[in-house]
């Protein structure tokens, strides 16, 4: 029998206002040891599914359950094994990384070694002196990083902390995260508004768009659902036998208009003949944009 999963959350719905279902039935499962790229565009759901994962929010419809334990009922415990960045970390700008790390020691309850094990393991080992208010963005990240680290986590939740890096910064938080997973065998969630910027280390993705999610699985899954999503719009001078001759396509009625899954250049030629022989006049023939192709396009579009 397979291990159960890390997490699993199950028909998850959240509503801030009474009348608006920011989340809709959201199911994830997050298997133990993969990097999981959440991504989604702004205003999608990212931060408040990981706020709910974190108990942050609380459950209003739905289950979650970490670490194979309910978080309704064992959230203590399930907390304690899970590290997190969301929204900005509360970092002392007057003190040293270290000194921001010994604040929250006595926090998590870790050991003075610990300080200097995470500060090795972020590369902040040799900052020294220098105040936080004198990092770079990277640097602070890293250090909010090694801040989730003390617990010595077994998750690591990280909401969108690509935000504002450099393309340096980013790479030195790509391969951060990678250690972490590879090294010290830690599951990590990672939340992205672009692909490309989590595309290089995720193992597993989930897309959310408008609250629902319409992809998960693992990353190279991803490419042939992204083609599913392209459509071909087709008109003609009769769309009814249109609909009828194309069956063999799975099509869709748009209005006046059919549509069907676009696979490939010679398909559309084939449907042209198609209609042609069938002594059809076709009008229109060409790829539509569907929501998801934008979203695609969105997610892979730099700002
Ligand atoms: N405290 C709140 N009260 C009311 N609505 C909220 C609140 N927080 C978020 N929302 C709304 O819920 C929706 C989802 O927001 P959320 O922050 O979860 O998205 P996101 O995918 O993390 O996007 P972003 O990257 O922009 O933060 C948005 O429409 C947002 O305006």
């Amino acid at each position: 029998m397979s291990e159960s999963p890390l997490l699993k959350a199950t028909s998850l719905t959240y509503r801030y206002e009474k009348d608006v279902a920011t989340l809709t039935d959201i199911n994830l499962t997050i298997e133990k040891g993969c990097i999981y790229g959440f991504l989604g565009p702004n205003g999608a759901g990212k931060t408040t599914t990981l706020s709910l994962l974190l108990g942050l929010l609380e459950v209003q419809e739905g289950h979650i359950e970490i670490f194979g334990k309910p978080l309704t009922s064992d959230r203590v415990s399930i907390l304690k094994k899970i590290g997190s960045l969301i929204e900005s970390p509360s970092l002392y700008g007057h003190l040293t990384a270290k000194e921001n790390l010994e604040v929250y020691r006595e926090v998590y309850g870790a050991s003075k070694a610990r300080i200097a094990e995470v500060l090795n393991i972020v590369g902040l080992e040799d900052t020294g002196k220098k105040t936080v208010k004198k990092f770079s963005l990277g640097m602070k990240q890293r250090l909010a990083i090694a801040l989730a680290l003390l617990p010595n986590p077994e998750l690591l939740i990280l909401d969108e902390p690509a935000n504002g890096l450099d393309p340096a910064g980013i790479i030195e938080l790509r391969k951060l995260i990678k250690t972490l997973n590879k090294t010290h065998g830690m599951t990590v969630i990672i939340s992205s508004h672009l692909l490309g910027e989590v595309e290089k280390i995720v193992s597993h993705v989930g897309i959310i768009f408008k609250g629902k999610i319409i992809f998960q699985g693992p990353l190279s899954a991803l490419h042939s659902f992204q083609q599913k999503a392209s459509r071909v719009f087709i008109k003609t001078s009769d769309n009814e036998t249109t609909f009828r001759l194309l069956q063999e396509y799975q099509p869709e009625k748009e209005g006046e208009a059919v549509s069907v899954p676009f696979e490939n250049i010679n398909q559309v030629a084939e449907i042209n003949r198609k209609l042609t022989s069938h002594n059809l006049d076709v009008y229109l023939l060409y790829p539509k944009k569907s929501d998801l192709e934008q979203l695609f396009i969105d997610l892979t579009t730099a700002p």
